[in-house]
């Protein structure tokens, strides 16, 4: 790239305008090996992640979903629910083939040329439903985030295949299709501990009435530790379920304000439970905090699969949770509202959840 772009670049009103609106993102910015990012990327301190608050000897729970119908799988599910809100599952039925292609795909998506990407963007994207971005709101947050994204909500197969992208779209739908036996069982057993007997019609809508999948690209970065790939938050979903490649860097909220890496496992897929199931269990499942970091060396990938109600359902504690008297601590709150209200700001830890507290 010529220096005289670099120069130019690094103009602050530059920057913006070529991530953001001239669909560079930053992989764009990237490749042009600056050797120091953009002020619009420096996180202040408290954003950054702490080495001495990172804990090693701590582990998310890995659970091998192959011996599902024993008794012991079922509780590790929802102690993990419990304690952590993140697990990882191995032999979960999706195929590895499944995974690397998809992954392979996200690859080949963020490959194309800006101009191509661009198709995508708020402004230019033929559908709401597929949206090409970086960061998480830019036009809301005081730093920007090391990552490009594109967001990928589905409302049918016939729609997909019409407007998806057609580097990655057949890879996308079939990891969200392989995926969908795993988080039935996974919702299942999550559900029996709450009283909830089965997954009926109207308990699907409110559970998984609604997907979206993202392909998420970590571009390389010069100062991983100015900034962030992803601030912290938590997902605003039912529960999502998350391929990693095998670089790292998502980071877990423990006990008394440390972070625990996700160490990635050749195969595996991690799962967290989003704020709608800690709201309709009544905060005994935790949608829990976390981050990526960004990284100097590697560029990273990950696809997760949030599953999500139906924007119409109205979300609250389920009557099976209270049938025994206790009180509430979440109000009913239509979906579609709460998930305005998580992207109508920059990412701020778990701080989404008080819109629904009583
Ligand atoms: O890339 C990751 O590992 C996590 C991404 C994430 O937390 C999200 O997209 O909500
Ligand atoms: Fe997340």
């Amino acid at each position: 790239m010529a220096p005289k772009m670099v120069e130019s670049a690094t103009n602050s009103w530059d920057i913006t305008d070529f991530v953001v609106n001239q669909g560079h993102g930053v992989k764009g910015l990237s490749e042009m090996k600056l050797l120091s990012i953009p002020k619009q990327f420096i996180q202040p301190p408290e954003e950054r992640i702490d080495a001495s608050k990172v804990v090693c000897e701590e582990c998310i729970p890995v659970i091998d979903m192959a011996c599902l119908d024993g008794p012991k799988v079922a509780q590790m599910i929802c102690d993990a629910a419990e304690k952590w809100g993140f697990f990882q599952v191995v032999n979960h039925g999706v195929p590895l083939g499944v995974l690397e292609d998809v992954k392979e795909a996200t690859h080949r998506f963020f490959a194309l040329p800006g101009e191509e990407k661009k198709k995508y963007s708020k402004e230019n994207s033929r559908s709401n439903s597929v949206r090409f971005g970086t960061s998480f709101t830019p036009q809301a947050e005081k730093s920007l985030e090391w990552k490009d994204y594109l967001s990928l909500f589905y409302v049918s197969e016939d729609e997909a295949s019409a407007l998806w992208p057609s580097v990655c779209k057949d890879q996308a739908l079939e990891y969200m299709k392989r995926s969908e036996l795993v988080i039935r069982q996974l919702l299942e057993v999550l559900m029996r501990r709450l009283n909830v007997k089965e997954i009926d019609e109207k308990k699907e809508s409110l559970l998984m009435g609604s997907m979206r999948i993202n392909l998420n690209y970590y571009p390389i970065c010069p100062n991983p530790e100015l900034t962030v790939g992803v601030g912290r938050h938590s997902d605003v979903s039912t529960l999502t379920v998350l391929l990693q490649d095998d670089i790292g860097g998502l980071y877990v909220r423990g006990v008394h304000d440390t972070w625990v890496h996700v160490p990635p496992i050749r195969g595996s897929l991690v799962i967290n439970i989003g704020d709608a199931l800690q709201i309709m269990s009544n905060g005994r499942y935790k949608s829990v905090e976390h981050r990526v970091i960004a990284n100097g060396s590697s560029n990273r990938v990950s696809v997760p699969i949030f599953v999500n109600p139906k924007p119409s359902e109205v979300i609250g504690p389920l009557p099976e949770v209270l049938e025994g008297g206790e009180e509430p601590l979440y109000k009913q709150v239509l979906y579609s509202d709460y998930v305005k209200h998580f992207f109508r700001k920059a990412h701020d830890g778990k701080n989404t959840v008080e819109f629904a507290k009583i």
